[in-house]
């Protein structure tokens, strides 16, 4: 097995008891804390869609590329479904995707790794089951001689977060790590964390209570995309962009995520949340944070958290005109889902910043369901040449814009002279396609990355108390406007752009679009 990630130039296997070990350590100024004792990952909600499809098959790539050591970590799943270990390994293994080698390594990697799996089956609020649940651990921990007080015990909540205030008072209560020497207890939490600011928060009381920040870890999943990583090197270690990234150059900005299905199967969940919840107030903003805020003074977690912070404050409150919601015909066909409801499948909303480098310019956020493609990305929209000798402004503005999926990449729209014995330009593209360009390296799952920075005590990629407030601050009145019915979502057609006012919208703040210019990523 290769530790291969590419995160780390000392050492980037666990095995050789160093957490983190990543090759800015140095720069970040963080400890490198010697550990030695074993490791359990417990998945709670073993039996749920996030844990098969997302969290099992991570850790799985994790442990075939080195980075979970067979002598010291074990992986149990927790739920109240009865069910076998062996059920549990039927049930992850056609989720699980094999490493390269042939196909008897393939097989031995994979019954290595289900080996590590074991089932507990328990209620969330009661004590037995949590008591079960730590014997389960100490066995393991006694088993591999791990001295007590140094093991470490990842609890990665897969749960409805309704759940989540009685499970963290169960591990608090029944299922701690004894936490001197160097061992530790972590908790991932998975969003949405709340409805609202005032839900948020009191989540955050209530986990506050059990748990010190340090050791909440509440997980936002586009923060591990490769691009989204990217984007505070791409900002900070180049000098192209330093003098363009204000409003002097800068018109509009957009962070679009777009899906080509519908809420099928999740239509119950998706209702009582919608589009915002689901998508803009987490994981568009959070990447808008990394896209806007200024340079932190160090690559410390709490300094790069700091920015954040700053940036989410001088969000000025959303007007309603700046705001279109859309639902798609045939979501309310959804059993699950009223026959009268409001709930969005798709928004734009745009935000206004009050600061020095962002006065002006609209950040404009847009996500739906059920659209004409599956994309997510952020396009950074320059202002049109002073004094256009060349009278090419009907061509197009500069554009700079991040593919984060699918086909990660990052291409520049600009002018250029169109090759041929004719003085004219056209519009093209400095392309840097990572399949293209980085022809041997295998982008990592964003989950497995995330777990590892959780193991490693890494919280830079993950949302901080304060500026989860900050968020709900930014969407909870507009939220609560739309609960009560206003303003309306406007019908749009299953695999279309979304309503027609959203493009309005658009243009309305400044957006010019490009017509008869198609970026098409590389083949190889
Ligand atoms: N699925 C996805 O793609 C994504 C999910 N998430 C988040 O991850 C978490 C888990 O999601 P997901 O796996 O889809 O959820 P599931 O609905 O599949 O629930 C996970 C497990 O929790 C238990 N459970 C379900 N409902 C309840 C309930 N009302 N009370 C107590 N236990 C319950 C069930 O286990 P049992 O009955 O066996 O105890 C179930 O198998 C959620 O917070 C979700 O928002 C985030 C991003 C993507
Ligand atoms: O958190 C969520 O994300 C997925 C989209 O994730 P991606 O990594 O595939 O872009 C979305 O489908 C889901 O509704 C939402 O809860």
């Amino acid at each position: 097995m290769s530790a291969g990630l590419g995160l780390s130039s000392r050492s980037s296997s666990l095995s050789e008891n160093y957490f983190r070990s990543e090759s800015l350590s140095e720069e970040k100024d963080l400890e490198s804390v010697p550990e030695t004792g074993c490791l359990s990952i417990i998945v709670l909600g073993a039996s749920g869609d996030l844990a098969k499809k997302k969290t099992f098959p991570a850790l799985f790539n994790l442990f075939r590329q080195g980075f979970l050591n067979p002598d010291e970590v074990h992986i149990f799943g927790y739920a109240r479904t009865k069910m076998s270990d062996d059920a549990l390994r039927e049930r992850i293994r056609g989720y699980l995707t094999p490493n390269k080698g042939t196909s008897s390594e393939q097989s031995e990697t994979l019954s290595k790794f289900l080996q590590l799996v074991k089932y507990v089956s328990g209620s969330y609020d009661s004590e037995e089951g949590f008591r079960l649940l730590d014997k389960e651990i100490s066995e393991h921990e006694l088993a591999k001689n791990s001295q007590p007080g140094t093991s470490r015990r990842l609890f990665y909540l897969a749960l409805p977060p309704s759940v989540y205030p009685s499970v963290c008072k169960m591990i608090r209560n029944y299922c701690m790590n004894q936490s001197h020497l160097s061992g530790w207890t972590r908790i991932v939490v998975e969003k949405p964390f709340g409805k609202d600011l005032s839900s948020a928060e009191e989540l955050s009381s209530q986990l506050g209570e059990l748990f010190d920040e340090e050791q909440l870890y509440r997980i936002d999943h586009y923060l591990g995309k490769e691009l989204v990583q990217n984007l505070l090197v791409l900002r900070f270690a180049n000098r192209f962009f330093l003098p363009l990234w204000n409003r002097d150059n800068i018109d509009n900005i957009q962070v679009v995520f777009r899906e080509d299905f519908g809420t099928e199967g999740r239509g119950g969940y998706f209702d009582e949340y919608g589009i915002i919840r689901d998508i803009i107030q987490n994981h568009l903003l959070q990447v808008l944070c990394l896209v806007a805020m200024e340079k932190p003074v160090s690559l410390k977690p709490e300094h790069i958290r700091d920015e954040k912070v700053k940036f989410l404050q001088s969000v000025l409150p959303i007007a309603l005109e700046d705001v279109v919601l859309g639902q798609y015909e045939g979501y309310r066909d959804d059993p699950t889902v009223p026959d009268d409801s409001n709930t969005p499948t798709f928004a734009t909303v745009i935000l206004r910043i009050h600061n020095e480098r962002w006065e002006g310019v609209p950040f404009i956020l847009k996500a739906g369901k059920a659209l004409n493609s599956r994309k997510a990305e952020i396009r950074v929209q320059f202002k049109d040449v002073p004094g256009d000798i060349y009278r090419c402004k009907k061509q197009g503005r500069n554009e700079f814009v991040i593919r984060l999926q699918p086909s990660e990449a990052m291409y520049m729209k600009l002018t250029v002279k169109k090759p041929g014995l004719e003085m004219s330009t056209i519009q093209s593209e400095l392309d840097l396609s990572y399949r293209q360009r980085y022809q041997d390296v295998t982008i990592p799952e964003a989950y497995e990355r995330l777990i590892l920075d959780t193991i490693r005590g890494d919280q830079q990629h993950f949302v901080r108390r304060d500026e989860l407030k900050a968020a709900w601050e930014i969407f909870t009145p507009l939220l609560h406007k739309i609960d009560a019915g206003e303003p309306k979502s406007i019908p749009y057609k299953p695999g279309s752009r979304g309503p027609a006012e959203a493009d309005e919208l658009l243009a309305k703040a400044g957006y010019v679009q490009t017509h008869g210019y198609v970026w098409i990523p590389p083949s190889l």
